[in-house]
């Protein structure tokens, strides 16, 4: 009982919010119409939020067949159809701030949140476009917001040519956008560096995934 509302305290006092999108926000241009946003630690005081996330996302282990093998996806995910479900208050906050940043570009909102745990640095996401919905025909953006261990995201184009790699730290905020989905790939390698835990939100706009 104590400890339930020391650690209740704490969650108050510590402060989480966002910090500014416009002005702090750095863009740069890749090949064929695709781009990347980068803004380091746009959640501010977000120390506690990990911890949130990895108790309270219903995450679930996949499982994939790789040639004549089943193998376990190498992370933990989950998928909320409405980010405004994440059970971080200043997740919901992230996707109307984002929402409203991106609107004149993007015309609509963010709406699901996928969420992937790498829980050391075996876990990984191999190379891939969000291809799934709209991103394999249309112009579109995927937001990403790190929290924990700094991993790598590498993106390369998807006809060859050499690769790239920004650093997401805890906090980060990271935009993939134009035609980055159908003409780029991105991954998060595994490292044998010794790192903890990572939590990636992926903020998508509807028919996108
Ligand atoms: O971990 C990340 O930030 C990227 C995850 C990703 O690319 C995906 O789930 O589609
Ligand atoms: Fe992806």
């Amino acid at each position: 009982m104590a400890l339930a509302v020391q650690a209740s305290l704490l969650d108050l006092a510590d402060d989480v919010r966002l910090g500014a999108l416009g002005g702090r926000v750095r863009r740069t241009l890749l090949a064929h119409g695709a781009w990347v946003d980068h803004r380091p630690g746009w959640v501010e005081g977000s120390d506690s939020v990990l911890d949130t996330l990895v108790r309270d996302i219903p995450w679930r282990s996949e499982r994939r067949r790789m040639y004549d093998r089943v193998v376990d996806v190498p992370r933990l995910i989950s998928w909320y159809d409405d980010a405004r479900d994440l059970p971080v208050p200043v997740l919901v906050d992230a996707r109307a701030a984002l929402s409203a940043y991106y609107a004149p570009e993007l015309g609509e909102p963010f709406v699901s949140a996928g969420c992937c745990f790498y829980r050391d640095g075996r876990d990984s996401v191999a190379w891939h476009g969000d291809t799934i919905g709209r991103g394999a025909t249309d112009d579109t953006m995927v937001a990403i917001v790190s929290f924990g261990s700094p991993r790598t995201l590498a993106l390369r184009p998807r006809g060859g040519g050499p690769s790239l790699t920004f650093p997401l730290g805890h906090g980060d905020l990271l935009v993939m956008g134009g035609s980055c989905q159908r003409t780029w790939e991105h991954a998060v390698p595994k490292t044998s560096r010794a790192v903890g835990p990572r939590v990636s939100i992926q903020l998508r706009p509807a028919g996108v995934a």
